[in-house]
């Protein structure tokens, strides 16, 4: 039987066969349903005892969810034009994934966010990973600040500029902060209620977080809105992409209570910035030391805002609403 012709019929009769040639053909069809057989097999099997197969295989299907999702989305959110509504699509995109990784995902003090007010939102980057605990929290007006870079990923990009998503040229430092600048003023007049940052610049998976940039602080005091800072607890139990790990998991995310910026000016943007990342930074360390049982953590917390509120500088109004 060759391709489901009998090979006593296959060559045609009038031409010319040979009972060998016959053999020959067979053995390589053979020889090819095997192989399309055993290569699923083998994937099934590296995809269950191989960790790095396993997290290539993890880290592709997301990446083509994002992909898939965008390309098939966008054609609606361009009926809507460039618009902050469209961020419902994504985040409806992207809120499934957690479920098919069986990553659990636990959120502590959303009432925080839950207020009339416009704010900025910083948070810790770990991974790309970092967008199921996004769209976990993000507030339905709020914008995320990028990196230029996403923008030209085809159909994501798209998709990306459609949700209003602000972009910035982080190698060109005068752009960027034209960029935000004109996000400052901006705020109150469009449609944007709240901005969110990853002031770490770029992705981090080490113990402590890296030093902060300084925009985010920049954007709230021109605009004088709060900033609620938001910790991701560490990966380090599901993922990690030097190890090539990737399992199912729990992450916690943790929203502080909000930092006021009334009154302050650019000068106090440095202390404003230390201040912010030194509660995030406590509020990780003890995110490590229960949830991840790590007690190397930067600086282990002495109380997640004892000592946000103990060194603020002088007359900021860093609002401590937690009894601790
Ligand atoms: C279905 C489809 C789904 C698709 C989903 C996709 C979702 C995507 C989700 C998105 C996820 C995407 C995630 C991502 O893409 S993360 C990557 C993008 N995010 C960032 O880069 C974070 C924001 N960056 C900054 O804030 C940096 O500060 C910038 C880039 C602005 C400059 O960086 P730089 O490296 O140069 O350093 P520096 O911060 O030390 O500042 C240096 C000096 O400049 C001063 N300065 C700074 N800013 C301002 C300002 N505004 N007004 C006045 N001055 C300002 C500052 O005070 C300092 O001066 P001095 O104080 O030392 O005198
Ligand atoms: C026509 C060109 C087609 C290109 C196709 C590209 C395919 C890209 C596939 C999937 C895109 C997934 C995008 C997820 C975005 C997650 C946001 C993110 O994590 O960005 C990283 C950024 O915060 C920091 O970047 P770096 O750590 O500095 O690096």
């Amino acid at each position: 039987m060759l391709l489901g012709i009998p090979c006593a019929t296959y060559p045609p009769p009038g031409l010319s066969s040979s009972a060998s040639s016959c053999r020959g053909s067979m053995m390589e069809v053979v020889l090819l349903h095997g192989l399309l057989l055993l290569l699923p097999l083998a994937a099934l099997l590296l995809y269950r005892y191989n960790a790095t197969f396993h997290y290539f295989c993890k880290m592709a299907f997301f990446n083509c969810w994002i992909i898939a999702m965008a390309t098939l989305l966008s054609p609606f959110a361009a009926l809507r034009g460039r618009s902050v509504e469209n961020m419902k699509l994504l985040r409806a995109a992207i809120l499934p994934l957690k479920h098919l990784y069986g990553i659990k995902m636990k959120v502590w003090g959303s009432e925080h966010l839950k207020t009339e007010e416009l704010y900025v939102i910083v948070c810790n980057h770990q991974a790309s990973l970092d967008l199921m605990g996004m769209v976990e929290v993000i507030p339905d007006r709020c914008v995320p600040i990028a990196k230029k870079e996403l923008l030209y990923m085809g159909m994501v990009g798209w998709a990306c500029w459609l949700s209003g998503i602000i972009f910035i040229d982080r190698y060109r430092r005068e752009d960027a902060i034209n960029v935000i600048s004109q996000t400052a003023r901006t705020m109150r007049r469009e449609n944007v209620r709240e901005v969110w940052i990853f002031p770490e610049g770029t992705r981090n998976q080490d113990k402590s977080m890296l030093p902060f940039k300084r925009g985010a602080f920049h954007l709230a005091v021109e605009a004088q809105v709060p900033i609620f800072p938001i910790v991701f607890s560490p990966y380090w139990d599901f993922f990690s992409s030097k190890e090539k790990k990737f399992t199912s998991g729990t992450c916690t995310i943790q929203i502080l209570p909000k930092v006021e910026t009334q009154g302050l000016s650019s000068t106090d943007v440095p202390e404003l910035t230390e201040t912010v990342r030194q509660a995030m930074a406590d509020a990780l360390a003890e995110m490590s030391a229960s949830c991840c049982g790590d007690q190397s953590a930067e600086k282990p917390g002495e109380g997640l805002w004892t000592r946000a509120c103990r060194d603020r500088p002088r007359g900021m109004a860093l609002t401590c609403q937690r009894g601790d």
